[in-house]
């Protein structure tokens, strides 16, 4: 094909998106880039987006279209789709924020498709319609059990049971501790997420409009959620167990009242120091926690360890509480050496993961060890030992001769360990 025919074969691809083409479209996958841009830069993505072509976003989306690419306005696909208010395309788009917003590593509970709005959480009267509102969902949860949907067809996966305000009784409304989660969208019109935690009594309401729905002992439950679902329990689970927990003033022991969403807690003793300065008292709590696959000096061994309370022949990797007024790398030395005897050196950073069980938040790290004697801390663990990268591989496909096995993909103990997999291949 000559310079301008190959311009014309791209036109008419993009040409098919920009007018929701589909069978048009299709016609040209396999032969043509489908990330082809305009003179303007626009993709086949943000034509069907500017339109709202939704059965062709998907189309698209499917093939692997990249979905981080820019015009020459800066607009992403899907602020294209905010922008003109097709408020199906934008809901499609933003199903994957990961994707649009950038190409990195995620984990598991970390995948929350909900925009937070934290501007909305100040404006009460806003809250309040928004509960009334008929297109709001809520999830529910009976002293921080979720209301699941059990697994079914072929994903096996728990999803959250929605409901809407008129399928819940005024009563139970009234009476529950209630966060706003965020909005599905950008948009403002968009619908809104809560989560309702009742003390008691919830299942009757519940299964009436769910009958198949139950209340769950969260883990490991939730392991096994819809990805994006998971995300937003890990919000939702995180904030009710704080205010469940932190009821009375940690200041002065006073009871607090919940405000801005679920979002900060008051004290009600006005003379209390609580009200002064910067008291981060008021606000969730969040505990940052390391977890490190650390490597050995020679590079051909990472040192994976057991905590008495893990299943039988599970082996993890070392992880350990920050403590105040330390940097993440020291805490990754520390607790390794506290834990195993090994002294670390570099710390690189890989990614995090919530671990909503109540409010950690796991710093993932690849730690390079410059010992290799083990010296293990038997009140912290059961054991701890080098495995050659041939065994982790063994363990990681569940074909270990032992039966020795790695946490599940969910946890970002795994990520670490095939990562480091993946990275050493190249030194056998
Ligand atoms: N996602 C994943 O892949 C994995 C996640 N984890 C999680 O990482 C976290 C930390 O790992 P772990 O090895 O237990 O930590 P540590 O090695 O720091 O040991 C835990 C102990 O430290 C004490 N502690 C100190 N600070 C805190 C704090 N802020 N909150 C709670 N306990 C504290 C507690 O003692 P005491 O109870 O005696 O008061 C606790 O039992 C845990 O939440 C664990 O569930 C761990 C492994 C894998
Ligand atoms: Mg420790
Ligand atoms: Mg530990
Ligand atoms: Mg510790
Ligand atoms: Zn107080």
């Amino acid at each position: 094909m000559g310079e301008t025919t190959v311009k014309q074969f791209n036109q008419k691809f993009l040409d098919a998106a920009a007018h929701g083409n589909l069978e048009d479209l299709k016609a040209f996958f396999g032969s043509v880039d489908i990330d082809v841009r305009s003179d303007r830069g626009w993709t086949a993505l943000m034509f069907a987006a500017r339109n709202g072509h939704v059965e062709i976003i998907s189309a698209l989306i499917e093939k692997g279209c990249d979905m981080q690419v820019m015009n020459a306005s800066g607009q992403t696909a899907l602020d294209i789709a905010q922008f003109w208010n097709h408020k199906d395309a934008a809901s499609i788009l933003s199903q994957h924020k990961e994707n649009v917003l950038f190409d990195q590593i995620h984990n598991y509970y970390s995948l929350n498709p909900l925009y937070r709005a934290s501007d909305l959480r100040k404006e009460e009267s806003t809250l309040q319609a928004l509960k009334k509102n008929i297109s709001s969902k809520f999830i529910l949860f009976e002293q921080q059990k979720p209301f699941l949907l059990p697994p079914e067809g072929e994903r096996k996966r728990y999803k959250f049971a929605l409901f809407s305000c008129d399928e819940l009784p005024p009563s139970l409304l009234e009476e529950a501790t209630m966060v706003f989660l965020g909005l599905e969208t950008w948009e403002p019109s968009s619908s809104a997420w809560f989560a309702l935690d009742v003390k008691e009594n919830a299942a009757g309401p519940a299964t009436q409009v769910y009958p198949q729905g139950l209340f769950v002992t969260p883990f490991p439950a939730t392991m096994q959620m819809e990805e994006t679902h998971a995300g937003i329990f890990a919000e939702a689970h995180s904030i009710l167990c704080w205010l469940e927990r932190y009821r009375f003033c940690p200041t002065c022991g006073t009871r607090q009242t919940i405000v801005e969403g679920g979002y900060k807690q008051t004290c009600t003793n006005t003379g209390c120091s609580s009200h002064k300065g910067i008291h981060n008292t008021c606000y969730p709590r969040v505990d940052p926690s390391l977890i490190m696959l650390v490597v050995s000096p020679d590079k051909k061994m990472c040192l994976l360890g057991r905590q008495k309370r893990f299943p039988p022949k599970m082996f993890s990797c070392l992880a350990g509480f920050m403590e105040p007024g330390e940097c993440i790398e020291d805490t990754c030395r520390r607790e390794v050496e506290e834990e195993s005897g090994v002294k670390v050196g570099k710390v690189d950073y890989h990614s995090s993961q919530p671990w909503p069980f109540p409010a950690t938040l796991m710093l993932g790290c690849i730690a390079y060890a410059r010992t290799d004697t083990l010296k293990i801390d038997k009140e912290e663990l059961e054991e701890a030992q080098w495995f050659p990268r041939a065994e982790v591989a063994q363990m990681m496909a569940g074909q270990h001769p032992g039966g020795l096995f790695v946490p599940p993909k969910q946890a970002i103990a795994h990520q670490l360990i095939k990562s480091w997999l993946a990275s050493s291949s190249s030194h056998l």
